[in-house]
C-alpha cells in the first residue's frame, strides 16, 4: 500500500492480487453506506461490474451504474452531462459517491463528475488497465477533451481511495497491456536507478504481465513522490508530462488510431532526438528508451509529427506559457530538466527527424 498526503487530504493506493474479490469492504474501510453510481466502459462493464455491483451491495451500498462506450471519445462533456443527470434523477446527495470502474478514460471521466456534481462529491477509484494503475487513477489529474483539445477541462480533484488488482491485467488486450508499458518507461526513465534497470530486464510482451505488481508498485511510488511535492503542477510535477506534449498532439491527429501510450512512447523518443541536436540529452539515452519502447513492440516514430495541423496542436499543452513551451528533457536518466523553448522555434527544433 502506499499513502499520498496532501496538505488538504490524505489517501492511500491499495495494490494487492485478488482485492478486486473484496471491493465491497475495501470500499467500507473508507466510505459510510450511501448512495454510489459506478462508472465503466462497455468492456470492462461486460466482465466485472455485475461482481463489483455484488460485491458493494453485499457491503450495504445502494448501487447505480453508468457505462460508456469504448474509447477516448467518451472524455467528453456529453457524458459528463448524461451521468451527472442520472445522479440528479436518482437523488444523489453530497454525501454520496462516485466509483470508476475501468481504465484511463472512465477515471478521468468519472473524476470530472464527482470533482462537479455539486461542487465535488466522494470518488474512489478501480485501476483495471495498466495505464490506470500505473498513472492516470493516482495524483488527481480528471479532465475530459473538448473538440481538438485534450484535457483541457478539468480539475485537480484526489479520489478517497485507489484499488488496484493486477489480476485484473489477465484480460487486458495485448495492445492496451504495452500501451500502458509506455507510461512505466516514462517514470523509469524519469526516476532512473533501480527502476529503470528493472525495465531494461523487460524484452518481451509476457515479461510485462510477471512483473506487473513490481511495475505497478514502482511506478506508483515514483508518482506519489511527485505529487505529494507538487499536487497542482506549479513545478516539478510537470516532468510527469514527458512525451506529452509531441503525443498528446500526435495522439489526437492519429484521431483514435494511436492510444495514449503509444502515441507517448513516439513523444518521448522523438523530444529525446531534439534534445540530441540541441546537446541537452545523450544520445544513448535516447536509445535505451527507445531499446525499452520497441522491445515491447511500442511505436517510437510518427510521420505525423512536422505538420501544420501538429504545431497548431502544440499551442494547446498546458506547459505553454504565453508562446513558450516548457518541455521536458532528460539531460541524463533520472535527471528530468524543463527547457522553454518558442512555439515558433518548434519547426526548427523538430525537423530531420528519422521517420521509420
Ligand atoms: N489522469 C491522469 O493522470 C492520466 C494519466 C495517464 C493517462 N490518462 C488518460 O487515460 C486515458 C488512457 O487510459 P487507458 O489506456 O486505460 O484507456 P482506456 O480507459 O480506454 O482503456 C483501454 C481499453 O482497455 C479496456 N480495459 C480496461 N481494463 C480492462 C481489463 N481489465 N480487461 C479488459 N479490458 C480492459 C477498456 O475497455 C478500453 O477498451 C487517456 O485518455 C489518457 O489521457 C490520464
Ligand atoms: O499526472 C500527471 O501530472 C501527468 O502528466 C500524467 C500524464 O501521464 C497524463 O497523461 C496526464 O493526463 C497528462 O495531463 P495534461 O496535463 O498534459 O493534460
Ligand atoms: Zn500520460
Amino acid at each position: 500500500m502506499i499513502t499520498v498526503t496532501l496538505p488538504t487530504k490524505k489517501y492511500d493506493v491499495k495494490i494487492e492480487m485478488g482485492l478486486g474479490r473484496k471491493i465491497g469492504e475495501t470500499v467500507k474501510e473508507v466510505w459510510s453506506k450511501r448512495k454510489v453510481i459506478v462508472v465503466t466502459d462497455e468492456q470492462v462493464g461486460d466482465l466485472y461490474l455485475h461482481t463489483t455491483i455484488n460485491e458493494l451491495k453485499k457491503a450495504d451500498f445502494d448501487v447505480i451504474t453508468a457505462t460508456v462506450p469504448v474509447g477516448e471519445k467518451s472524455k467528453s462533456l456529453k457524458f459528463v452531462g448524461e451521468i451527472i443527470e442520472t445522479m440528479a434523477d436518482n437523488g444523489f446527495t453530497r454525501g454520496d459517491g462516485v466509483i470508476a470502474l475501468g481504465g484511463g478514460v472512465v477515471g478521468d471521466l468519472s473524476g470530472t463528475v464527482a470533482s462537479l456534481y455539486m461542487r465535488g462529491i466522494a470518488f474512489i477509484q478501480i485501476a483495471t488497465s495498466l495505464t490506470a494503475m500505473v498513472d492516470s487513477s493516482v495524483g488527481g489529474k480528471t479532465a475530459v477533451n473538448l473538440g481538438k483539445v485534450k484535457n483541457i477541462i478539468g480539475s485537480f480533484y484526489q479520489p478517497d481511495l485507489v484499488i488496484i488488482d493486477p489480476i485484473f491485467l489477465n484480460s487486458l488486450s495485448e495492445r492496451n497491456l504495452v500501451e500502458g508499458y509506455g507510461e512505466v518507461v516514462k517514470c523509469s526513465a524519469l526516476e532512473g536507478g533501480d527502476f529503470f534497470d528493472l525495465t531494461g530486464k523487460i524484452n518481451k510482451v509476457d515479461d510485462i504481465l510477471s512483473n506487473a505488481p513490481d511495475l505497478i508498485e514502482r511506478s506508483v511510488n515514483f508518482k506519489a513522490n511527485v505529487v505529494m511535492k507538487d499536487e497542482k503542477e506549479s513545478n516539478l510535477r510537470r516532468i510527469l508530462n514527458f512525451g506529452h506534449t509531441l503525443g498528446h498532439a500526435i495522439e489526437l491527429l492519429a484521431d483514435g488510431k494511436l492510444m495514449h501510450g503509444e502515441a507517448v512512447a513516439i513523444g518521448m523518443v522523438t523530444i529525446s532526438q531534439c534534445f540530441e541536436k540541441t546537446g541537452v540529452t545523450p544520445a544513448s539515452v535516447t536509445s535505451a528508451i527507445q531499446t525499452r519502447l520497441e522491445s515491447v513492440g511500442l511505436p517510437t516514430s510518427s510521420n505525423l509529427i512536422g505538420t501544420d495541423a501538429f504545431f497548431d496542436h502544440l499551442k494547446n499543452d498546458k506547459k505553454n506559457d504565453h508562446g513558450t513551451l516548457n518541455l521536458v528533457a532528460l539531460k541524463n536518466i533520472g535527471e528530468p530538466i524543463i527547457v522553454p523553448t518558442k512555439l515558433t522555434e518548434m519547426p526548427e527544433f523538430v525537423s530531420g527527424l528519422t521517420v521509420k
